[in-house]
C-alpha cells in the first residue's frame, strides 16, 4: 500500500475490519484528519464552518454504491481537489460485512442503535460496532455546541424501487420538518420522502433523537456488487455533499414542495414466526401499491391488510430475523407549508 494511509483508508479499514489503531495526519490545507477506528475518520478543518456533518455508508456491507461514493469524496478531500471547510465524521459502517459481500454478519446493524445493542442477552460483532459508532457520533457532536448537526446515512435497497431514490425522515416527535433539508435532498436527487411515525433503532433516528441532528436514511438505488454501480446516478448527491463540505453558507436551490412525493409510514409488518408469508410475489418493486382490503401478509393467525387507497409496500423482506420489520407500508400524503420550518 503506497501513498498516504488516508488515501487507502477504506482498504485499510477492510484489512482491519474490527479494529484499527487511531492515527492522525494533516491535509495540505491544514485540516487535521483523525482516524478514530476502522471505518471512522474525523476531519477537523483549521477554521470550520458552522455545520457538523456525519456521512455514513456501508452500515449494510453489500450496499456498495454509497461506499464507492464516500470513497470518491474522501479521495478528493485527501488529494486537495475538494477543500474540507466543515467538521466531518465519515463512517464506513461494517467493513467485515463488506469483505464478506453481505448485508450483515450476525445481526442487522441498523436495528441496534439508541441502546438496542445492549438490550437482551445476545452478543454479536454488530452489537459491539453499534455501541462503538454511537460513541464516535457522540464524541463528534459533543465536541462543540451551537452548530447545525447533520447526518446522512447512505444506503441502497435490496429490490428495485418505483421511486429510485428516497429518504426515511426519522420520527420527529411532532416537530416540524426542515424546509432546508428537504431542499437539500431534492437538489441531491432524492424527491421521495417517507415520514416515520414512531421511534426506531436505526442510525439516523439515533442522531436525530439524541443530538437534534437533521438526520436521514437515504436510499440511493439498488444493491449491486462493488464495481457495478453507475456513478452518474449519484452525481447530484455527490455534488451537493461536496458543496456542503467545501462552501460554508452554501444553500441548495429553494424547495419545490409541490414536486415532492411524500408518504406517511402507515403500518410496520413484523415477522413473528417461521410461518410468516407475504401474499404478493417476491419480485415486487418498492412502492408497489395495493387496493384497500388486499391481504398483504400472514403469520399464523395474524393477517395484515392494505387499509387506504394508494398504500404501498417498501422494504419487503420475509428473510428478516424473528421480531424484526419485514416491510413498511406507506400512504401518500401532501406536506403543507405549515408543517415546515
Ligand atoms: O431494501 C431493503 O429491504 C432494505 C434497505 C435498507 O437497508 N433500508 C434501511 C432503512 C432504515 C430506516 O428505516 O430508516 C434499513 O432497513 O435499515
Ligand atoms: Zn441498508
Amino acid at each position: 500500500m503506497s501513498g498516504s494511509r488516508l488515501e487507502h483508508f477504506l482498504e485499510l479499514s477492510r484489512q482491519y475490519p474490527w479494529h484499527l489503531a487511531p492515527f492522525t495526519e494533516r491535509l495540505a490545507d491544514g485540516t487535521r484528519a483523525e482516524v478514530w477506528d476502522t471505518g471512522v475518520l474525523c476531519l477537523e478543518p483549521a477554521s470550520p464552518g458552522t455545520r457538523d456533518i456525519v456521512i455514513s455508508c456501508g452500515i449494510h456491507g453489500n450496499e456498495t454504491a454509497p461506499i464507492e461514493l464516500c470513497q470518491r469524496l474522501l479521495q478528493q478531500l485527501v488529494t486537495g481537489h475538494l477543500k474540507c471547510r466543515q467538521r466531518l465524521l465519515l463512517i464506513f459502517g461494517n467493513p467485515a460485512a463488506m469483505n464478506a459481500g453481505v448485508r450483515e454478519l450476525e445481526e442487522n446493524l441498523n436495528r441496534l442503535f439508541s441502546g438496542a445493542h445492549a438490550r437482551g442477552e445476545k452478543t454479536s460483532r454488530e452489537r459491539q460496532r453499534a455501541a462503538a459508532l454511537e460513541g464516535y457520533v457522540t464524541r463528534f457532536f459533543e465536541a462543540r455546541s451551537g452548530s447545525e448537526r447533520l447526518h446522512y446515512d447512505l444506503h441502497t435497497a435490496i429490490r428495485p424501487s418505483l421511486h429510485e431514490k428516497f429518504a426515511v425522515y426519522p420520527f420527529t416527535h411532532g416537530a416540524p420538518y426542515s424546509r432546508n433539508q428537504l431542499a437539500f435532498l431534492q437538489a441531491a436527487g432524492v424527491n421521495t420522502i417517507l415520514l416515520s411515525q414512531a421511534p426506531t433503532t436505526t442510525f439516523s433516528y439515533f442522531s436525530a433523537h439524541a443530538f437534534g441532528a437533521h438526520a436521514f436514511t437515504l436510499e440511493l438505488g439498488k444493491v449491486m456488487p462493488f464495481g457495478q454501480n453507475d456513478a452518474r446516478r449519484l452525481a447530484d448527491m455527490a455534488h451537493c455533499l461536496s458543496a456542503l463540505l467545501s462552501t460554508p453558507g452554501w444553500q441548495p436551490p429553494a424547495l419545490k414542495l409541490a414536486e415532492l412525493e411524500v408518504f406517511d409510514v402507515s403500518q410496520e409488518i413484523i415477522k413473528h414466526s417461521a410461518d410468516f408469508r407475504f401474499s404478493f410475489n417476491n419480485d415486487v418493486s418498492n412502492f408497489t401499491s395495493f387496493e384497500p382490503g388486499a391481504l398483504l401478509a400472514s403469520d399464523g393467525e395474524h393477517r395484515w391488510y392494505a387499509r387506504t387507497s394508494g398504500e404501498a409496500v417498501v422494504f419487503p423482506n420475509a428473510g428478516v430475523a424473528l421480531g424484526q420489520r419485514a416491510a413498511l407500508m406507506v400512504s401518500p400524503v401532501r406536506l403543507g407549508e405549515g408543517q415546515l420550518v
